[in-house]
Order: C-alpha cells, then sequence, then structure tokens
C-alpha cells in the first residue's frame, strides 16, 4: 500500500450508498429511475478523477535517454491542461501547467512529464501543493539543473458557489535549481511560455 491510499477503503457497494445519501442530501430521490444507475456511474466516474492515488509518478521519470549529443539547453512542455479536484469542495479545478526543466545529463520523454501532472492532478488538492508535488519529482528523479513548473487555473469553487467570480485565475510556480537562482534563466522561460 503506498502511502496516499487510505487503510479503510469502503467497498464499491458502500461508496455508491454514499451516493445515494448525497443524492438525499440534495433533496432528490435516488429511488427515482433517472437516479437508479447513477451511484454506479458516480463511483467508477471517480475511479478516473482520482487515477492518481493508484500512481507512482517516479516511475514515469525512470526512463530516460543520455544520448541528447550533450544537449543541456531549457526543455519547455507547455499549456499541459490540468484536471484536477480542490480538496475543500470536492469539485474541479481546470487549467493548464507549464513544466521546464534544463538537463544536466538525462532526458525524458517528453510525454512523461504530463503523465506526472496527471498522477498528481488526479487527486484531492491545493494548487500549491500540487505545483510543489510536480517540480520536486522532477528535481528527484532527474537531477537537472533547474525545474520550473507554473500553473494556471480556475477552480470550480469559487466560479459555481461560493464567491462566484468567474474569469479568476490563479496562478503558482514552482522555481528550483538555477531557475531560483537566475533572473536570465525565469526570464527565458516566461517569453517560450508567452508571459515575458
Ligand atoms: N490556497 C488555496 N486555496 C484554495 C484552493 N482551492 C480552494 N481554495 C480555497 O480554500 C478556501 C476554503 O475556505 P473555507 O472558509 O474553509 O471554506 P468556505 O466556507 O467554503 O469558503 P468560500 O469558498 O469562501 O465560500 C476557500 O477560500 C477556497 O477558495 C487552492 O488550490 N489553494
Ligand atoms: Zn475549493
Amino acid at each position: 500500500m503506498n502511502r496516499h491510499s487510505h487503510p479503510t477503503k469502503p467497498t464499491k457497494e458502500q461508496a455508491e450508498e454514499a451516493v445515494r445519501t448525497l443524492i438525499r442530501w440534495a433533496g432528490d430521490d435516488p429511488g427515482r429511475e433517472g437516479l437508479l444507475g447513477t451511484p454506479d456511474r458516480v463511483t467508477r466516474s471517480y475511479l478516473e478523477f482520482f487515477a492518481g492515488y493508484n500512481e507512482d509518478p517516479d516511475t514515469y521519470l525512470a526512463r530516460t535517454f543520455e544520448e541528447v549529443n550533450g544537449y543541456d539547453e531549457m526543455v519547455v512542455l507547455k499549456d499541459i491542461r490540468v484536471e484536477s479536484y480542490c480538496e475543500h469542495h470536492m469539485v474541479p479545478i481546470i487549467g493548464v501547467a507549464h513544466v521546464a526543466y534544463i538537463p544536466s545529463n538525462r532526458v525524458v520523454g517528453i510525454s512523461k512529464l504530463a503523465r506526472v501532472v496527471d498522477a498528481y492532478a488526479k487527486r484531492l488538492q491545493i494548487q500549491e501543493k500540487l505545483t510543489r508535488q510536480i517540480a520536486e519529482t522532477i528535481e528527484r528523479t532527474l537531477q537537472p539543473k533547474g525545474v520550473a513548473v507554473i500553473i494556471e487555473s480556475a477552480h470550480q469553487c469559487m466560479t459555481t458557489r461560493g464567491v462566484h467570480k468567474d474569469g479568476v485565475t490563479m496562478v503558482t510556480s514552482t522555481m528550483l535549481g538555477i531557475f531560483r537562482r537566475s533572473d536570465i534563466t525565469r526570464r527565458e522561460l516566461l517569453s517560450f511560455i508567452d508571459k515575458g
């Protein structure tokens, strides 16, 4: 069991019963025809929304390529769609992540950076923690010269409830290594992602 699994994971039937309880809490009747299949669908949806709990992000970065002719410039993957879930209200956080690193000798297949984003996004999150987890995983596994992660997103807990402020973007960033130390490197990154 990894450290993210809950020791008392319920059965699917127990999870479906919880959905029926929430339907009643919403004010509807879980016994009416249109809702009969809903607990099954919701519990199956949860397996997708929260698939990250069954993933070990480090393994995505385990296969690296060293034959890149000494490429030691910035690699940027920008506008990676992020679908996450606010841990306070359990509603979607939708946005984009920009991930950059400067290899020291190992580079990874670029899709793996997006897989790491997903593995942490598909959990109950706050955006600050999500941003940091992605950056720290890349730093730990690739030991690059630097890592930068920027996430821009909309929180449905702010748009569809609560303060109801649509069009608000939350921006978070984690800068490690040379991205933290060097203004020039940071500026280069911001120009690549059209924020310079
Ligand atoms: N820092 C941070 N805050 C978040 C994130 N997602 C949601 N929140 C905020 O978490 C806070 C939870 O505040 P509470 O006062 O406990 O909850 P609440 O009564 O539902 O608050 P309102 O959303 O203001 O109605 C809210 O201000 C949310 O906007 C996130 O990723 N990072
Ligand atoms: Zn929230």
